[in-house]
């Protein structure tokens, strides 16, 4: 694993590694904030894995979300990976769209040619990621939550969902919860897993809450303003099923929020503040 940078912010460190990663096949980047030892000693700390949307790096989030001055204040440090393999022998989207391929891991496994040699983000982020992070950072592997956006909060939902016992919490901003129904879902399910529809039950939020609900509440914010919320977002749906599952959850509609990183910027204090509480 190699430093890239490292950064003093709110008396901690926000920091940017690369490593071979055995999962994707090629050298990923995550960034891992870690907090002041001055104030919280040296850990071991909660985590907090945050998963980005469509088009993103490492780089989003740290630079635009604003989470580091909360992180500090409670003493948890976030890991935020890239969102898809990269590199000169990684395949993209054949027309380059920014919806597929480089910047659109989407967290699942796949199981298509082209996409299988690489594309595996939830191996990734559910067992490399987290192996790496319990060895290198001073951690606690007993607090572990997870959260995200968008195609991130559709990693965060069901990476928890499959995984409660490793992130025992779970929040999501404008989460993508039935990819299955939705036009980005539909188009990347069905290239990386192929037709078989029974494939994509496996990476459905909605569809996974109803056969593997989780004990820990769930939260979900949501912009009103959100250019993507009827047709690609659909919060509705995973409420209901969570309803009629008995998953505890909370889906907070927040009035006027679009679906930017102002949004995020807006409610993360929330977001980790509520995982703290929790972990
Ligand atoms: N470029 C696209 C929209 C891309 C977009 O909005 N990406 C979001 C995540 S969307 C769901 O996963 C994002 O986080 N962008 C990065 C940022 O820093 O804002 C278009 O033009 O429609």
């Amino acid at each position: 694993m190699k430093e890239l940078s490292a950064t003093k912010t709110f008396g901690g460190t926000q920091s940017v590694y690369s490593h071979q990663s055995e999962a994707c096949g090629c050298e990923m980047r995550f960034a891992v904030f870690t907090p002041s030892k001055a104030k919280h000693g040296d850990g071991p700390f909660p985590a907090l894995f945050w998963l980005s949307g469509l088009t993103c790096t490492e780089e989003n989030f740290i630079s635009k979300a604003g989470a580091q001055r909360m992180a500090a204040e409670l003493g948890v440090v976030i890991i935020a990976p890239d969102t898809s393999p990269r590199g000169e022998n990684v395949p993209d989207d054949p027309d380059g769209a920014y919806d597929f391929g480089l910047g659109a891991g989407f967290y699942v496994n796949a199981q298509q040619e082209p996409w299988s040699q690489n594309y595996n983000m939830y191996e990734y982020v559910a067992r490399e990621l987290p192996t790496i992070v319990k060895k290198s950072f001073p951690v606690d592997p007993e607090r572990f939550g997870i959260f995200g956006h968008s195609m991130g909060g559709h990693g965060a939902l069901t990476i928890h969902l499959k995984n409660p016992e490793i992130f025992k919490t779970c929040s999501a901003f404008s989460p993508i919860v039935a990819p299955s129904q939705v036009p980005w879902g539909i188009k990347a399910l069905s290239n990386y897993l192929g037709p078989d529809e029974a494939a994509w039950a496996e990476y459905d939020a909605s569809v996974l809450v109803s056969r593997i609900p989780s004990k820990a509440e769930i939260l979900i914010d949501q912009g009103t303003a959100d250019n993507f919320l009827v047709e690609q977002l659909k919060p509705e749906i995973f409420a209901a099923a969570a309803e009629r599952a008995g998953q505890p959850h909370t889906l907070r509609m927040q009035e006027g929020y679009d679906h930017s990183y102002y949004f995020i910027a807006s409610f993360i204090d929330d977001h980790i503040r509520w995982h703290s509480e929790r972990l």
